[in-house]
């Protein structure tokens, strides 16, 4: 049986008028696996990211969603395509002045018919797979910053979306706290078959959770490794990505 990938990116060239970023990239995702987008600070993996979300309009080149064009996807069409995935950004997820389960029926709100009521019972479900069910009245800055990413990620599954997008889940957690999210994400992959499309650069987290990676360079603007993080640690040739994947000891990370 063919299945079709959760994303096809197509000959992609990302960057903001003329200062091109990264330059005729080609990969897929798989559906179902867990990708990572690493690489160095500043080439341009947030960018990428708001390139397959339709954030941003990429430069040149088409991202496919579940098979369906998003960039050139207009109208009806588009607003489809959009709802079939959720997004966690790195930076002021939650909306300060609702509480936890405000946060995730909003969306439901404005893409649904649905009553209060049920909103409400599939909002519980959704904070409950990310263990935060007690939570559901407390206001975001009354949990702490471990909390607020698994809050993030439960307002990202609002709509029900078979791929979740992260950027930096990890940034600002100390290592305990992030390898709880990293538990989180995995159970939710396992579990729930969830597609993930996640930019870190937290090397114990890539290794954790990451099915496959593909490594950006700022210098070529282009896709230097791809593959599993440990065998592309302990085989590539390359010096640039071998530099990145032994930044720690091998110990910490086996
Ligand atoms: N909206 C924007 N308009 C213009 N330039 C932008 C915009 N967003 C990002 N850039 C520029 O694009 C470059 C890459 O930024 P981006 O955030 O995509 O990289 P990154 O790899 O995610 O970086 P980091 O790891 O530091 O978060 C930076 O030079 C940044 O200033």
């Amino acid at each position: 049986m063919i299945t079709t990938p959760a994303i096809e990116v197509k000959n992609l060239t990302v960057g903001y008028g003329s200062n091109i970023l990264l330059q005729n990239l080609n990969f897929t995702v798989n559906s179902g696996e867990i990708f990572v987008i690493l690489g160095g600070s500043g080439c341009g993996k947030s960018s990428l990211l708001t390139n397959l979300n339709g954030l941003h309009q990429p430069l040149a080149g088409d991202v496919l969603i579940e098979g369906q064009n998003i960039t050139t996807a207009v109208g009806a069409e588009r607003q489809k395509i959009m709802t079939s995935f959720g997004m966690m950004y790195q930076q002021g997820a939650l909306f300060g002045s609702m509480n936890l389960l405000d946060n995730v029926t909003l969306f439901m709100e404005e893409y649904t018919q649905l009553t209060q009521a049920q909103m409400q019972l599939l909002a519980r479900c959704k904070l409950d797979l990310v263990g935060l069910l007690p939570y559901e009245s407390y206001m975001p800055n009354e949990i702490s910053g471990g909390m607020q990413k698994r809050a993030a990620i439960a307002r990202a599954m609002a709509l029900d979306p078979k791929i979740l997008f992260l950027d930096e889940p990890s940034a600002g957690l100390d290592p305990i706290t992030s390898a709880d999210l990293d538990s989180t994400i995995l159970d939710l992959s396992k579990n729930l078959g969830f597609t993930f499309v996640v930019v870190s650069h937290e090397l114990a987290s890539i290794y954790a959770i990451a099915d496959k990676v593909i490594m950006l360079d700022k210098q070529t603007k282009s896709i230097i490794a791809e593959g599993d993080p440990k065998v592309l640690r302990d085989t590539s040739p390359d010096p640039r990505v071998h530099q990145f994947f032994n930044r720690i000891m091998s110990k910490e990370v086996a």
